[in-house]
C-alpha cells in the first residue's frame, strides 16, 4: 500500500496585508493626483465652459461666444445700440439660442453698462424682464460682451416703426404689451428691495419674445432707489467743473426749476474723473471690468463704488462734457428720427427753411418760431389760425430779414411747401404766448409757470437741435445709417424725449421717473408715432411733430380717440382711452401726480377704477370728463 504522499511544503508565503499596503497606497495617490488634475482640469476649463447650474451670470468663453455667431457676422446682427452690437448666437453645447452684445472698444458708455448689467444680472428674476445671463471679455482685442436671452422679435422700436409687424397691428396684442410693460416696471419698482430704476424706459428697450410677449431690458443706466436718494447731489454753480464730486450736476440758478429746458441740461457740469479712477482700480477698461466680473470682493467694491458715486452720470467726453456733448448726442437722436420722405399723415403739417440761430440773443426767440413748425390736425384752431399772420411775414419781420434776402431766390421754391403747410390747420401750442410781452414771458418761465412742461422741454429740446445742427450736418442731414445700423438713442443719461423733465434738469431721481417714461411710451404705443417725429430732407427743410402736445391738445378738445393709430385692427375703443388716459397722467409735470406703477397694472388690469383725466390736459371748458369706470361700463367722450 502506497504510502501518502504529503505535498511538499511551500516556503512560508509572506502574509498578503504586507504586499496590499503600498499597492492600495500607490493606487489612492494616484487616484487623488488624480482627482487633483481632475479639478484643476476643470478650474482651469471652467472659463471655457457654461456654468449652467449657479444663478447668473455666467462667464462664457469668448471663442464659443465668437463661433456662435460665426466670428459676429453682420448677417447676425440684431440691432446696435449706444454701446454696440448686438449679435445672434447659437451655442452647440448645450443648444441655446443667444443674443450676444458687443461692447464698442474704449467706449464709456459701453464700459459702465457691462458693469451696470452684471451688478442687476443676478439680482432681477422676473417673466417681464429680461436680464444679462452671462458675459465675457476678449482682452486681446479689449471687447467686452454681455449675454443675453434671445428675444427673437427684437426689440417694440423694431417692430413698430421699421418692420411694422402685422402682429402689432393688433389692439389686443398693443393692449397685453402695455400691460407687460407695466408689469414689468410694477416689479422693478415694488417687488425689488431696494427698488430698481431703470432709467431708459422706451421702445428699443422692449423687447418681444416668439410670440411678442414683451420683457424690458437694457439696465445699463439702471441704478438702486436708495443709492439714488442718498448719493446724488445737485451742485448749484457748478458750471465750471471744479466741483469735485463726481456725477454730481451743476446748472445756471437762473435756469433752475422743474421747468428747465435742455439747454440748461445741456450745461450740466461733471467731473473729470474717470470710472476706474472712482473705482480705484487703475488698469486698463476691459481688464478691469474683468476683474469685476469675475470677482466677488471686486463686484462687491463696484456696488459700493455705484452707492458712492453716480458714476455713469459722467459724459464720454471728459472735459469736454458741456453743452456740445449734449448737442451731439441730440443730434444723433434726430439723426435717427429723420426720414427722407415726406409724412403720409396730416399731423405733420409746417415745413422750414433754414436759417442761422447761432446767435445767443436770438435763441430765446427761437422757441417761437419753433411753435410755428409745430402743427398739428386740430379743428378747434381755424378761428385762431385766421387771426394770426402768415408764418412766413412774421419769420421776416422779426428774426431773418437779412437771411430772407440772401434766400429769397431758394425760399421761393419753397413756397410751395409752406403753402401747403398754410393750408394745413395749423395748432400752436403755445400760442397765447405769441401775444404775451416778453418780460412777462421771461418772468413766468422763471417762476416756473404750470403751463405744459413737457411742451416747454421738448421745444427746448427742438431749439437746442436748431442750433445744433448747423455743426453737425452729417448726423442731421439724415445720411446716417438706419434700422439696425445705428443707435436708437445714445442713453448717456436716459433718452430724449422719454426723459422725464425733472431728470433732464438735475431733479430728483424716482421712480417717478420711469413713470413718466411709461406714459410715453404708452402715447407711441396707442399712436404708432414717435415723440418727436422730425421729417425731412435736407435738414434746412424738416418739420416736426411733438406726439406729447398733440395729446394734450387733443385731451382738451375731448378728441383723445383721435391719437389712436389708424392701422391698429379691431379696436377696443374703452381700452384706448384708458391706454391714453393713463398715458396722461404718468406725464405730468409733477413726479408726485403721477401714479405708481402698482396703480397703473390696477387700472390697466381693471382691478381699480379708470381714472379721470389730469386737470391740466382736461378738456375746457372746464366740464369734467365723465370718465367712468372701466369695469363698469364704456367711457363716453
Ligand atoms: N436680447 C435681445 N434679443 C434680441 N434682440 C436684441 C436683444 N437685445 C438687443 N437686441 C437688439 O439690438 C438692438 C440694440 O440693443 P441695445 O440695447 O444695444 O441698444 P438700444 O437700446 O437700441 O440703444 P441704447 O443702447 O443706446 O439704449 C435692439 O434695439 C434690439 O433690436
Amino acid at each position: 500500500m502506497p504510502s501518502r504522499q504529503f505535498p511538499p511544503q511551500l516556503p512560508p508565503q509572506p502574509p498578503h496585508h504586507s504586499l496590499l499596503l503600498p499597492i492600495s497606497g500607490s493606487i489612492s495617490v494616484a487616484f487623488s493626483i488624480l482627482l487633483l488634475l481632475t479639478f484643476c482640469f476643470r478650474k482651469l476649463t471652467k472659463k471655457r465652459t457654461v456654468v449652467s447650474d449657479s444663478k447668473p451670470p455666467h462667464r462664457f468663453s469668448y471663442s464659443a461666444l465668437r463661433r456662435s455667431t460665426s466670428s459676429f457676422s453682420p448677417s447676425r446682427r440684431l440691432g446696435h445700440g449706444g454701446s454696440g452690437s448686438v449679435y445672434r448666437g447659437t451655442l452647440k453645447n448645450p443648444s441655446k439660442d443667444l443674443a450676444v452684445k458687443v461692447m464698442d472698444v474704449g467706449s464709456l458708455q459701453g464700459e459702465r453698462e457691462y458693469q451696470n448689467e452684471l451688478s442687476f444680472a443676478g439680482k432681477l428674476d422676473s417673466d417681464y424682464i429680461v436680464s444679462a445671463i452671462g458675459f465675457s471679455s476678449d482682452q486681446k482685442r479689449r471687447r467686452m460682451v454681455l449675454v443675453y436671452e434671445l428675444m427673437s422679435n427684437g426689440s417694440l422700436q423694431d417692430c413698430l416703426f421699421h418692420r411694422k409687424c402685422s402682429e402689432l397691428m393688433e389692439w389686443k396684442k398693443r393692449f397685453e404689451i402695455a400691460i407687460e410693460i407695466a408689469k414689468g416696471l410694477e416689479y422693478l419698482h415694488h417687488d425689488c428691495d431696494p427698488a430698481v430704476i431703470h432709467g431708459d424706459v422706451k421702445p428699443s428697450n422692449i423687447l418681444l419674445d416668439l410670440n411678442f410677449n414683451a420683457k424690458i431690458g437694457d439696465f445699463g443706466l439702471a441704478r438702486l432707489k436708495s443709492e439714488e436718494q442718498c448719493e446724488i447731489a445737485v451742485v448749484n454753480g457748478g458750471l465750471d467743473g471744479r466741483d469735485e464730486d463726481n456725477g454730481s450736476i451743476g446748472f445756471d440758478e437762473s435756469n433752475s426749476g422743474p421747468n428747465q429746458s435742455p439747454e440748461s441740461f445741456a450745461r450740466l457740469s461733471v467731473s473729470e474723473k474717470s470710472p476706474e479712477m472712482v473705482l480705484g482700480v487703475e488698469t486698463s477698461p476691459p481688464e478691469t471690468v474683468e476683474a469685476v466680473a469675475s470677482s466677488p470682493r471686486a463686484a462687491l467694491a463696484v456696488e459700493k463704488s455705484l452707492s458712492r458715486k453716480d458714476w455713469w452720470w459722467k459724459q464720454d467726453s471728459g472735459s469736454g462734457a458741456e453743452s456740445g456733448v449734449v448737442k451731439d448726442y441730440v443730434m444723433e437722436w434726430i439723426g435717427n428720427e429723420i426720414k427722407k420722405e415726406r409724412p403720409k399723415s396730416e399731423w405733420i403739417g409746417a415745413s422750414s427753411s433754414s436759417g442761422q440761430i447761432g446767435k445767443k440773443s436770438e435763441r430765446k426767440k427761437s422757441r417761437k418760431r419753433l411753435d410755428w413748425w409745430t402743427t398739428m390736425d386740430d379743428d378747434n384752431n381755424k378761428k385762431k389760425k385766421e387771426k394770426r399772420r402768415p408764418a412766413r411775414e412774421w419769420w421776416k419781420e422779426e428774426y431773418c430779414e437779412e437771411l430772407e434776402k440772401k434766400k429769397k431766390k431758394k425760399q421761393k421754391q419753397e413756397q410751395g411747401s409752406i403753402n401747403d403747410a398754410n393750408n394745413s390747420e395749423n395748432w400752436w401750442p403755445m400760442e397765447d404766448e405769441l401775444n404775451v410781452d416778453r418780460k412777462k414771458k421771461k418772468k413766468r418761465s422763471r417762476n416756473s409757470s404750470p403751463r405744459s412742461s413737457v411742451d416747454w422741454w421738448l421745444d427746448g429740446l427742438s431749439a437746442e437741435l436748431w442750433r445744433a445742427r448747423r455743426n453737425s450736418h452729417d448726423s442731421a442731414s439724415g445720411e446716417m445709417a438706419k434700422s439696425g445700423g445705428c443707435s436708437s438713442t445714445p442713453s448717456t443719461r436716459g433718452t430724449v424725449c422719454y426723459i422725464a423733465p425733472e431728470y433732464g434738469c438735475g431733479g430728483e431721481i424716482s421712480e417717478k421717473c420711469d413713470v413718466y417714461s411709461f406714459g410715453v411710451l404708452l402715447l407711441v404705443l396707442v399712436s404708432g408715432r414717435r415723440p418727436l417725429q422730425v421729417t425731412g430732407s435736407p435738414i434746412s427743410e424738416f418739420k416736426r411733430a411733438n406726439l406729447l402736445s398733440w395729446a394734450r391738445n387733443l385731451a382738451r378738445a375731448g378728441k383723445l380717440l383721435d391719437l389712436v393709430d389708424q392701422s391698429i385692427q379691431i379696436l377696443d375703443k374703452k381700452q384706448a382711452l384708458l391706454c391714453i388716459t393713463i398715458a396722461m397722467l404718468c406725464i405730468q409735470k409733477l413726479p408726485a401726480c403721477r401714479p405708481s406703477m402698482k396703480e397703473v397694472v390696477g387700472m390697466l388690469s381693471g382691478e381699480l377704477d379708470s381714472p379721470q383725466l389730469p386737470v391740466e390736459f382736461s378738456p375746457s371748458p372746464p366740464s369734467r370728463v365723465p370718465f367712468k369706470s372701466y369695469k363698469k361700463g364704456p367711457v363716453s367722450f
